[in-house]
């Protein structure tokens, strides 16, 4: 069937505003899984039949209930900010959207995953939506393997956060105005070059121009450690133990008026207490070069527009979401 008129939506769920993720299915007859689509890799993992019964509480692959499975065995590793999943490679049938667009794809079965932070998982895996030379064993990404179907009106897919991610185009009900785009600024990342970093009038980091990734799988901005800090002090937000950083929930305080970009500086979030905390939605993280140094325009920056990632042209456009 394929998607009505060339493009397709999935559908995500939002966990506390840090976690965003949607349904896919693998196999014949169809295994479904809760995957976080990730500009910030470029594999599809998910958990095996085979990993630990300490990940009983998400969808496991099982490779003998599939008719279409192809072996393969490859070993496989992805490192992550966190730690690395290993596992091996496989092949079946993926579909990403319930109006079907199915696919044959290598993925990774995970049998071996950090508790930390995936027992906090609400998603089972990870669908990476970045370049092919960003893929790990060089496994042909799902997003080019769609393209190469033809089936999309064009070659992108945009991302109302929390809402959805749309295969093959746009949808002007759920933006308003033009698109700004901004050029892919290094081949193979969905990464673009920033003119800085202000709050209020004041331009405070990244004076010179620095590189950020636009990375859907990463739930907040991050920055380097050093200005992140003093940009917390500027907004009164106090640091947490674990790393984070939280705002007294009572004065909501956002960036000063006239920041060119009001991003909510906090998502509701339960503390291990239980009590309702604002935890800000910035967090500080060194990432060493040749990647870095690297802003991460998260989620928290991506949910305030409508944002639109084109292989055609190989840049990145914002519109102002509705
Ligand atoms: C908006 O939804 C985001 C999903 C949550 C991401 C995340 O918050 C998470 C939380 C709980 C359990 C697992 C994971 C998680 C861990 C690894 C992969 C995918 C999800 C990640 C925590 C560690 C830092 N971080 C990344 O490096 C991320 C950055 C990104 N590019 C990935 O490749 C790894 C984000």
């Amino acid at each position: 069937a394929g998607p009505r008129n060339g493009t397709a939506p999935t559908l995500l769920t939002n966990y506390l505003d840090t976690q965003y993720f949607g349904e896919i299915s693998i196999g014949t007859p169809a295994q479904t899984f809760k995957v976080v689509f990730d500009t910030g890799s470029a594999n599809l993992w998910v958990p095996s039949y085979k990993c630990s019964p300490l990940y009983i509480s998400h969808s496991r692959y099982d490779s003998s209930k599939s008719r279409t499975y192809i072996a393969n065995g490859t070993g496989f590793a992805i490192r992550y900010g966190t730690g690395s999943v290993k596992g091996f490679l496989s092949q079946d049938i993926v579909m990403v959207s319930v109006s079907d667009i199915p696919i044959i794809q290598v993925f990774a079965e995970a049998t071996v995953l950090p508790a930390f932070p995936f027992i906090f998982a609400r998603f089972d895996g990870v669908l990476g939506m970045g370049y092919p030379s960003q893929a790990i064993d060089g496994i042909t990404p799902v997003f080019d393997r769609i393209l190469s179907q033809q089936i999309l009106k064009e070659d992108v897919f945009s991302v109302y956060y929390s809402r959805w991610v749309l295969w093959g185009g746009s949808d002007p009900a759920y933006y308003t105005g033009d698109f700004h785009y901004l050029n892919v600024s290094k081949s193979g990342y969905w990464q673009i070059s920033m003119k800085g970093v202000s709050v209020g009038a004041e331009m405070l980091f990244c004076k010179d121009g620095c590189s950020a990734a636009v990375d859907t799988g990463a739930s907040y901005i991050t920055g380097p450690a050093g200005p992140i800090s003093v940009l917390m002090k500027a907004i009164g937000a106090a640091e947490m133990a674990e790393g984070g950083y939280v705002v007294d929930s009572g004065d909501h305080r956002d960036l000063p008026p006239g920041t060119s970009i009001t991003v909510c500086v906090s998502s509701l979030q339960q503390s291990q207490y239980g009590e309702d905390i604002c935890v800000v939605a910035f967090s500080g993280l060194d990432i060493p070069p040749p990647a870095g140094p690297l802003w991460i325009l998260g989620a928290s920056f991506i949910g305030h527009y409508y944002t639109k990632f084109d292989r055609r042209n190989n840049r990145i456009g914002f519109a102002t979401a509705r």
